[in-house]
């Protein structure tokens, strides 16, 4: 479903991202690891098409189709959804406002699903403006849930959020993942997702496929999300630039 082949990125001029290599299935969650300042937000930037990110070399491609000349609005209407770290405050746009654009001609009762996340107090509230933390986040997810994407980019859903409302926002995100049907007798039917996460804590949300690590703008390692974040965990991100010079890395 998306295919990131030989990327390179300047951001502000200087270069971010090299030869990164990345494929995620249709159907499969991947998750991205990566010490701060890696590189992670600015590859779901850059996937997402925005101005800042500036590809040098490298193809992305999205359902078969070349993506990596196409703008943010063209991305978001052949089904890639972003839910950004830090969002901006959009002074003078209420959140209702933009959801109704979003859900034209989509036969959804926004203050329903806005109540479903405990997000009906804030419909009427400029975006962003003044919210917390977590209440950025279940913003973001409520705006997903009504744009209803095919592919999901996540960055950090967990940061910021507290114990209960994780639980929240996770089983927000698994329903979203797999809105489509019984999803554990046939995965395929799943939306794809490629999500960011330090704690991992997400995972005891999701049944993700497959992980990589992304240290220094380059993907280093990739494999089983759980026994990637245990090796993290244990043995730290030094580990993994081992592995990228002792093995090529296996896609
Ligand atoms: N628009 C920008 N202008 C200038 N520098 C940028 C911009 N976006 C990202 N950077 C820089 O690129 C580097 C990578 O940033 P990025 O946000 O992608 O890291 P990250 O891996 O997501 O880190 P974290 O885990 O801390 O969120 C950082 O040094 C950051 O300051």
């Amino acid at each position: 479903m998306l295919q990131i082949e030989d990327l390179y990125v300047d951001v502000a001029g200087r270069p971010l991202l090299k030869n990164v290599n990345l494929v995620v299935e249709k159907g499969d969650t991947n998750i991205l690891f990566g010490p701060n300042g890696a590189g992670k937000s600015a590859l779901l930037s850059t996937i997402m098409g925005f101005s800042n990110y500036k590809v040098t070399s490298g193809r992305i491609y999205f359902k078969g189709k070349d993506i990596t000349d196409a703008p943010v609005n063209e991305r978001s209407k052949m089904g890639i959804g972003i839910m950004s770290q830090r969002p901006p405050n959009i002074v003078g746009v209420k959140l209702k406002e933009l959801l109704e654009i979003e859900s034209q001609e989509k036969s959804i009762d926004i203050d329903k699903m806005a109540e479903s996340i405990d997000m009906a107090r804030f419909l009427n509230r400029d975006i962003n403006v003044g919210f917390s933390g977590g209440e950025i986040k279940r913003s973001e997810l409520l705006q997903l849930r009504v744009q209803k994407p095919d592919f999901y980019l996540l960055d950090e859903p967990e940061s910021g959020v507290d114990p209960v409302n994780m639980a929240q926002v996770g089983t927000t995100i698994q329903r979203m993942l797999c809105a489509q049907g019984d999803c554990r007798a046939n995965p395929k039917i799943r939306s794809s997702a490629l999500i960011i996460t330090h704690t991992g804590e997400i995972l005891n949300y999701l049944d993700a496929d497959k992980a990589y690590i992304l240290c220094n703008g380059t993907i280093m390692c990739s494999g089983n999300p759980n026994r990637l974040l245990s090796e993290i965990k244990s043995k730290g991100y030094e580990e993994c630039i081992r592995c990228k010079l002792a093995n090529p890395i296996n896609l």
